[in-house]
């Protein structure tokens, strides 16, 4: 297969395990927009407000989520804090909940209730190894605990190696890596550890996340070296990562009334996001980054689909996904019936594959 040439592509559909799907209006707007972008099964992160603690929370936002979209799987996961003691690990696991997400404290929306002392949740991980849920990090240290001259990702990267010789059987994802040395970190421990790639970090770097709120996220994306370095591991069949969106809606509004550099963290990819990751390998060939013969079917099956449902212990996907070029472009946004709600999508007026279900 030759990607850039390429008239039509057939995939199977996409596991996406990192989506922000919110809640109200802004949830409603949202749920549809999974199956656009090629994808049959999410994994929800829990930072609502108030966060998803407790077990009740988690299932009853699920069956929110299923209403809407009875046709997407969603796996759920409950938000580290000091009320998921083992005892609601063990009740997590019974009920069907996936995963615990850690968040440091205020390293990104709605996390003011995460994590300051992650030795004080080690009684939980035990529990979570024993009852086998995945343990999800966002992966940065705050912007005052990280030496001068290193990245808030990369300040974090021993205590993802302390936690793996902890607790080796704990099945561990860091969430939206960003730098080559996230990548070594990942792969330098054991099968349990997996991380996933955003769309948008295979395309952007911190110049355009600095001066465009809508390419604003956490962690922030990084220099070309980093971007270039996700962008080989998406094509190396290394089945340790797999895509997680972390599509992250916030009101446009939001985002463009903010003061420079004050806008929310978030890209929303989710209703192109199967074609954003197919854009930034081409985008990758063009800069020479890696070549055509690089890209095979199999490898964005593996990365868009079937790694990530292996990872969750997940069957895989019988549905398949048809791209198409045809000349569409991204829209500026998506918006509800009546207005009052809109998100901006990133890349807007970019031509992509158009997708259909099959
Ligand atoms: O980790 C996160 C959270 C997300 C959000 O908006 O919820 N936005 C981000 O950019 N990163």
């Amino acid at each position: 297969m030759q990607l850039k040439g390429i008239q039509r592509l057939e995939l199977p559909p996409a596991a996406d395990m990192h989506v922000h799907l919110r809640q109200g209006e802004l949830m409603e707007l949202m749920v549809p927009t999974v199956r656009q972008g090629g994808v049959d099964t999410v994994f929800v992160m829990p930072n609502l407000i108030p966060p998803l603690t407790t077990v009740e929370q988690v299932l009853e936002y699920q069956s929110k989520l299923q209403s809407l979209a009875p046709d997407v799987t969603f796996l759920m996961s409950l938000f580290l804090h000091p009320s998921v003691t083992p005892e609601v690990i063990a009740k997590a696991a019974a009920s069907g909940i996936t995963g615990v997400k850690m968040y440091p404290q205020g390293v990104t929306t709605n996390s003011e209730s995460g994590v300051s002392n992650l030795e004080s949740f080690y009684a939980t991980f035990a529990a979570m190894e024993q009852h086998d849920l995945v343990l999800n990090l966002h992966g940065e240290v705050l912007e005052s605990l990280a030496p001068a001259g290193t990245t808030l990702e990369e300040a974090f990267l021993p205590t993802l190696k302390t936690l793996h010789e902890r607790f080796p059987k704990l099945r561990i994802v860091l969430e939206h890596c960003t730098t080559a040395a996230a990548v070594e970190a990942v792969k330098a421990c054991g099968p349990t550890v997996g991380a996933t790639i955003t769309a948008h970090h295979l395309y952007l770097t911190s110049d355009e996340a600095h001066c465009d709120p809508f390419a604003f996220c956490k962690p922030i994306p990084k220099n070309p070296t980093d971007r270039d370095a996700l962008v080989r591991t998406v094509v190396s069949g290394n089945p340790k990562f797999f895509f997680g969106s972390d599509s992250a809606p916030h009101p446009l509004q939001s985002k463009t009334s903010a003061e420079k550099g004050k806008a929310p963290a978030g890209v929303y990819t989710q209703p192109y996001v199967t074609q954003l990751v197919l854009l930034g390998l081409e985008e990758a060939i063009d800069r020479g980054v890696i070549t055509e013969a690089d890209v095979t079917e199999e490898k964005l099956a593996g990365f868009l689909s079937q790694f990530g449902r292996r990872f969750y212990k997940l069957p895989e996907s019988s549905g398949k996904i048809v791209l198409e070029r045809k000349g569409e472009k991204i829209p500026a946004s998506v918006s509800n019936k009546d207005g009052s709600i809109e998100v901006g999508i990133s890349k807007a007026g970019t031509e992509v594959f158009s997708l259909r279900w099959e």
